[in-house]
């Protein structure tokens, strides 16, 4: 399959390189003319444990690329960047190329839907992949990407499900649990690491992170509807990701702005829809959003 990838930072670094060993053609969409350039020259490695794995990939910045050439366009920019990147491809993708979304956080399939007509489809990951240079990503805990959409475009995504171990996707037949139990994770794991600027790990080793993680969990479970047993899944996710850097701790060092809005204001404006009070995400909200003021300002 010849698979257009939009966003060349860690997730899209990942599963281009994991996608191209698993036979698919690859172009790789950069924002700038030097990292595609950088990536033309020198291909893309990704490293697992001591292994390091490299291919060559096509590659160029979203104003020269060809929109046309893809059977799948998969977008892999964070929140804050959809919307320049909507209006980028507006108009330049054809109506029947199916387009895969591959964003933590909930609320931006809507917005998508209303301009895009496409066979949509969206997508979490629960990898934990850190970009180390413009060419270089490091698969730091093994997860699995599910993907899901109209049963009747299932089909469609058929010859993308068949990649190689440890790079597995699966097909779930309900989006919106897929992305709620997502976004619980995120929740938990994503504004601690950013505040405290720890790996996602440390938030089991130290009993005082513990019992915020717990708070948090506790919160986001009862406005998202879900019962205890998702701890055991929350708690099994920071684990395998326990190296890594969390992508909310990654905008910090970048001093980018984070997807907060999709992750603890999404769980605000629906607590606050069914009259729930969430006091302690409510405060992580405040602290990340003071932080990356403060980061902007600087
Ligand atoms: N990293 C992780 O471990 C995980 C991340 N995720 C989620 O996956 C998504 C992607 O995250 P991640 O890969 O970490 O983020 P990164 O910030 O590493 O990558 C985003 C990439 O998008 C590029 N980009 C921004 N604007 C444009 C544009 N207009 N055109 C083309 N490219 C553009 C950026 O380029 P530039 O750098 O030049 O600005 C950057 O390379 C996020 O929603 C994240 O929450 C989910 C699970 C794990
Ligand atoms: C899976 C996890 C928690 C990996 O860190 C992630 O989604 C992120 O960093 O945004």
């Amino acid at each position: 399959m010849k698979i257009t990838v939009i966003g060349a930072g860690a997730i899209g670094l990942l599963t281009s390189g994991y996608l191209q060993k698993a036979g698919h053609e690859i172009q790789l969409v950069t924002r700038t003319k030097e990292q595609a350039e950088q990536i033309l020259l020198k291909g893309l490695s990704y490293k697992r444990e001591e292994e390091t794995l490299a291919c060559r990939v096509a590659a160029s910045p979203i104003h020269l690329s060809d929109m046309n050439w893809a059977d799948l366009i998969m977008v892999t920019v964070k929140q804050p960047q959809l919307p320049s990147v909507m209006n980028d491809l507006k108009g330049k993708v054809p109506p029947d190329t199916p387009m895969l979304f591959l964003q933590n956080g909930m609320g931006h399939m809507e917005t998508i839907e209303q301009t895009f007509h496409n066979p949509l489809f969206v997508g979490v990951v629960t990898h934990g992949a850190m970009k180390t240079s413009p060419v270089e990503v490091k698969h730091t805990g093994i997860g699995k990407i599910i993907v899901g959409g109209k049963k009747e475009w299932q089909p469609l995504l058929l010859e993308l499900l068949t990649g190689d171990d440890p790079f597995s996707i699966e097909w779930s037949d309900d989006t919106t649990r897929m992305m709620e139990k997502k976004l619980l994770v995120n929740l938990v794991i994503n504004p601690l690491t950013f505040i405290y600027q720890v790996k996602n790990g440390e938030l089991l080793k130290d009993s005082r992170l513990k019992r915020e993680v717990y708070a948090i969990f506790k919160e986001g479970a009862s406005v998202l509807g879900f019962e205890e047993n998702a701890w055991e899944d929350v708690m099994g996710i920071i684990q395998q990701t326990r190296e890594n850097q969390s992508s909310m701790l990654s905008d910090r060092k970048a001093e980018s702005i984070t997807e907060a809005d999709a992750i603890t204001g999404y769980i605000l404006n629906r607590a606050k829809k069914s009259g729930k009070t969430c006091p302690k995400i409510q405060e992580l909200h405040d602290e990340v959003k003071h932080i990356e003021g403060e980061n902007e300002n600087a």
